[in-house]
């Protein structure tokens, strides 16, 4: 049996030829695209400022979990061992976990929590804790109940927007769900239609999949944080803007925070 760090030890093999640009890196490209995730983290951590320091330092709790899921990820497809999918599994677990205490809306909770969002946070972790053992059991499937909690990350996000009414939050749902289609999409197609890419010779839908689903994962984030103060502190008059032209509409979205307001805190 081989060991679980050995090279190829994980029985997920994605689609890119391995070892076909280096001897130490199984899917070149698959690993290298993992960057997108070291590129945001840092330019969220500095689009959040106004966010951090006037409703809740938490948010920069995601972006540095960011970091971490994409260099798991890296680590991952370099080596395509089982530790590697592991830990680039169980960090992708643990950071919908850490979002969803932050800022799952509280009428979205079942109701024997009664928006009390502490009891809520403790029934993640142990939810999370029993599906981190679980993980282990059928190794194959994490892959697929991950994409399943994006589809239930999609039915809450529906359900929330139906109380907001400003169109450029409906706008920035259209845009999260288009980056997370182009994602799955990508994510789907890279297994099952794996000979036909080859012979097209274009094996690196992988690739692309990562940098969909990590602006899929800041649109997401940050819909949420905006949500969860006009819902928790809307004193606050939460602003949508966008970096690098806010006139774009488009690019890469953020809160701004009026730091006039009495200071509530979201915890
Ligand atoms: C109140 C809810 C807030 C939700 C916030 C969502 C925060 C998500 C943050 C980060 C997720 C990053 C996932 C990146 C995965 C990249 C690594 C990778 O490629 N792993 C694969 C193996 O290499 C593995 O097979 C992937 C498995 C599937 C992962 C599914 C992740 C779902 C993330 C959902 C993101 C938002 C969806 C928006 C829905 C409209
Ligand atoms: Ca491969
Ligand atoms: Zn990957």
């Amino acid at each position: 049996m081989p060991s679980i760090v050995a090279y190829e030890s994980s029985s997920i093999d994605w689609c890119e030829e391995n070892f076909k640009y280096s001897p130490v890196i199984a899917e070149y490209y698959n690993t290298v695209s993992n960057v997108v995730f070291f590129l945001l983290s840092p330019l969220m951590v500095y689009l959040s400022r106004s966010f951090a320091s006037n409703s809740s330092w938490h948010i920069h709790l995601l972006w540095f979990c960011m970091t971490v899921v994409g260099g798991f990820s890296a680590y991952f497809h370099m080596t395509l061992s089982f530790l590697g999918q592991m830990l680039d599994e169980l960090s992708i677990l643990w950071i919908l976990s850490v979002a969803c205490i932050l800022w799952f809306p509280k009428d979205s909770m079942p109701l024997s929590f009664r928006g009390n969002r502490w009891s809520f946070g403790w029934f993640v972790m142990a939810l999370s804790t029993c599906c981190t053992v679980l993980a282990f059991l059928k190794p194959n499937l994490n892959a697929y109940a991950l994409n399943s909690i994006g589809i239930y990350i999609l039915y809450v996000m529906y359900t929330s927007l139906r109380w907001c009414k400003t169109p450029i939050i409906h706008r920035l749902a259209w845009q999260t769900v288009l980056w997370w289609f182009l994602a799955v999409g990508c994510w789907l197609s890279d297994r099952m239609h794996c000979s036909f890419w080859s012979d097209l010779g274009f094996a690196y839908l992988h690739s692309m999949w990562h940098v969909f689903i990590a602006m899929a994962s800041c649109h997401c984030i940050i819909l949420f944080a905006y949500l969860n103060v006009l819902q928790e502190v809307p004193e606050k008059r939460p602003l949508l803007k966008y970096w690098p032209r806010n006139n774009w509409q488009i690019g890469i979205p953020y809160v701004l925070l009026n730091s006039r307001s009495i200071s509530a805190k979201i915890f």
